[in-house]
Order: C-alpha cells, then structure tokens, then sequence
C-alpha cells in the first residue's frame, strides 16, 4: 500500500516524509534537482502487538506496514503560482492515497508559491490540479465511448452506455468542486473506473503543517468528504523528535507538553483511509500484525499469509483482542468460551487474533 505526499512547493512535504518515516532525506530537495523521489516502509504503531508480546515472548514482532512516496524530488517544481505540475500528476496514479501536506506555518525565511500563508486556499488549488487531471481523462474517454457507441449494434451497447452515463454523472460532480470520492457508486461502477486511477478518487489525508506555536493548540479545518481526514502536526519539530531515541524522545515531548507523537496518529489515520484493518497472529515464534481490506473473508486473510493456507482453509480459530487479554492467555479464554471456530466466509475484523487450520 503506497501513500504518496503531495502539496506545494515548500509546504513541508519532505520534513513531514521525515518525521512519518523517521528518514533524513535532504529538505528543499527540489532546489537542489533532486529527480528520484524518497521512498519508505513506516511500521502502523499498535500498541496490542507490544502487549501480545508481553503475553507470549516472542522471537520476533512484526508491524503491519505502508509505504509513503516523497514525490517533491520528481515533480520539478510547482508551476509559477499554480498547483501541480502534469509530470507529477502522472506519476500519482499508482498511489492508493494521497497525503497533502498543507503549509500553516509562518517564516519570513520560508517563500511561500502564492505569497502569504493560507491553507484553505492551498487545498483548493491543488484540489482543482487533481480535479483538472480526472476531467481530461474523462473528456477523452468520453469522446471514444460516444463514437463506439454510435457504431454498435444496440444489444452490445448497453455496458458503454453505462459507463458513459457515470462518467458524465464523475464530470459534474467535478465541475461542481465534488471529488470523485464523495460520489455514491455501487461496488460495480467502482469497478468499472478503477483502470482510469482518478486522482480525487483516492482517499485524502490533509496535513496542515503547523508552526511549533500551534502544537497544543492545533487549528481544525472543514474538509467534509467520503474518505478524507483532516489533521495537525508541526513537521519540523515531529522531524526532530523522530530521529531521537526512546529516552530523549520522552524527555523532548515532556518540554512540549505532548504525550505522543503526532507522527503515530498520521500513520494510523493513513492506514484507516486505505481501508485497513490489521488481524493478528500470536504465537512463540511471532507475534505479527496483518494488513487486510475491512471485510475480508477468512479465507482470504488466510491467503494473505500464504496461498497454502489458502488453498487448504479448513477453519479459522479465533479469539477477539479484548477476550483474549481479559482472560489473560489462549488456554483460558479457550476455558471461557471466546475462542471461536470460524468458516472461510467469516468475515474478520480488526484484532482477531486467528490460528487457521488448513491442510497441507
Ligand atoms: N512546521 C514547520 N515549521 C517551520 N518550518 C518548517 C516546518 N515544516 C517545514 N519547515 C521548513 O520549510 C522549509 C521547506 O521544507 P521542505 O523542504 O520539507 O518542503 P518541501 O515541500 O519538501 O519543499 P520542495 O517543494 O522544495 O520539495 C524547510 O526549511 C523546512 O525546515
């Protein structure tokens, strides 16, 4: 899963890739024509792993994990005055997210693109780039849908003509400031535009990048759409704190006045956009989280381990986080009654900590 941050030129985007990935890619890397973009695997914090850990003494703890994509070094720089240059734009398609981090910092120091601090003007003009963007797809789709349909013979057309209609429905939504995100499709008509990799149809996590003034009292901002969220954090300082080690870290946030880092609530709000839950495995040898789409059916989070376990579900034995500490380990919560035998259809939620039995 691949979330790739995106905003105007120096709005943060690499001190915030920074403090996310606890990396130390250089800062104003367009400047200095950086062309590769930064790339890094973040493990999602989960504190339950940290206690199953405690439970079963593990060999081995293993994070679920997301992959976050600097993009600055290859955009080229930001149009003069505009939003985001079409080299770019090009390249976020593969992304499953987008995380724009929105400048609310003020320094004189730093130039701002559009010349004074404002970040509800910023996220429209990007929100208009990405708009831009879906619209030309769609128009030159459209062109092609209208001149095969008018060639067909009627009993072939009827698929056309439905794509066709909802793409005219995505246009006006667009042409109304509505992302494609926050219009209603069914599972089919998602389906049916997932090739087009539409840009405002990713979920959107805004980062408003605030000075270090603002970090007890972060400012809030409306941004009312289907799969987007909203959140603070002062880069520069969360950058700071991410290169320190566990003991210093402590010490740095009691002087802030902070009880965790604003870095873990981004990742976990990134990883509930993409639709992720985590299913855990415990045992001597691992205690592991695994990353699932919300409503998976046992059977197929068992193939995310492996296709063997797949192949040979026979059952699922699963037990939810909560019984399982309060009965204080597997044998007694097996005493109690709250570890289940579940089917392949069971649909797994976040937690479960699953044994599947399969044949080999
Ligand atoms: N919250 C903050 N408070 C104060 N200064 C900040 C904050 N976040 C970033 N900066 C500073 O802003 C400058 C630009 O940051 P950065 O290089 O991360 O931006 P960028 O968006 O990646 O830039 P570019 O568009 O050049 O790729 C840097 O000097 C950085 O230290």
């Amino acid at each position: 899963m691949k979330l790739a941050i995106i905003g105007l030129a120096n709005s943060g985007k690499t001190t915030v890739f920074n403090a996310l990935t606890r990396s130390t890619a250089e800062t104003a890397a367009f400047s200095s024509g950086q062309m590769e973009p930064n790339l890094a695997m973040v493990k999602v914090p989960d504190q339950r792993l940290e206690v199953l850990a405690q439970m079963f003494k593990p060999r081995k703890v293993t994070y679920a994990d997301v992959q976050y994509v600097d993009v600055a070094g290859i955009s080229g720089g930001e149009r003069q005055g505009g939003g985001l240059p079409p080299a770019l734009l090009n390249y976020l398609g593969t992304a499953d997210a987008l995380v724009h981090v929105v400048r609310a910092f003020a320094d004189e120091g730093v130039p701002h693109p559009n010349g004074s601090v404002n970040p509800l003007r910023d996220v429209a003009t990007v929100d208009l780039e990405l708009s831009f963007s879906d619209l030309a797809i769609i128009e030159k789709r459209l062109v092609r849908l209208n001149a095969e349909i008018t060639k067909m013979a009627t009993k072939d057309k009827e698929l056309r003509v439905a794509e066709r209609d909802l793409l005219v429905r995505l246009q006006a939504a667009l042409e109304a400031e509505t992302p494609i995100r926050n219009v209603e499709m069914s599972e089919e008509e998602e389906r049916m535009i997932r090739g087009f990799q539409f840009l405002t149809a990713k979920p959107m996590l805004i980062v408003l990048n605030v000075g270090e003034e603002a970090i007890n009292n972060p400012p809030s901002m409306d941004y009312p759409y289907q799969k987007s969220a909203v959140v603070a954090l002062c880069g520069k300082i969360e950058a700071e704190l991410a290169q320190l080690d566990d003991a210093d870290t402590a010490t740095f946030m009691a002087d802030l006045g902070i009880s965790s880092p604003a870095r873990d609530v981004v990742i976990q709000r990134s990883y509930e956009l993409l639709g992720l839950i985590s299913f855990l495995t415990a045992g001597e040898d691992e205690v592991r989280a695994w990353p699932i789409r919300r409503n998976t059916p046992a059977v197929e989070a068992a193939g995310s381990i492996h296709s063997d376990i797949q192949r040979g579900f026979i059952r699922a034995e699963t037990v939810a986080y909560t019984d399982l500490i309060s009965a204080g380990g597997m044998n007694e919560a097996k005493k109690a009654g709250t570890v289940r035998l579940e089917g392949k259809t069971y649909i797994v939620q976040d937690g479960d900590i699953c044994h599947f039995r399969f044949n080999k």
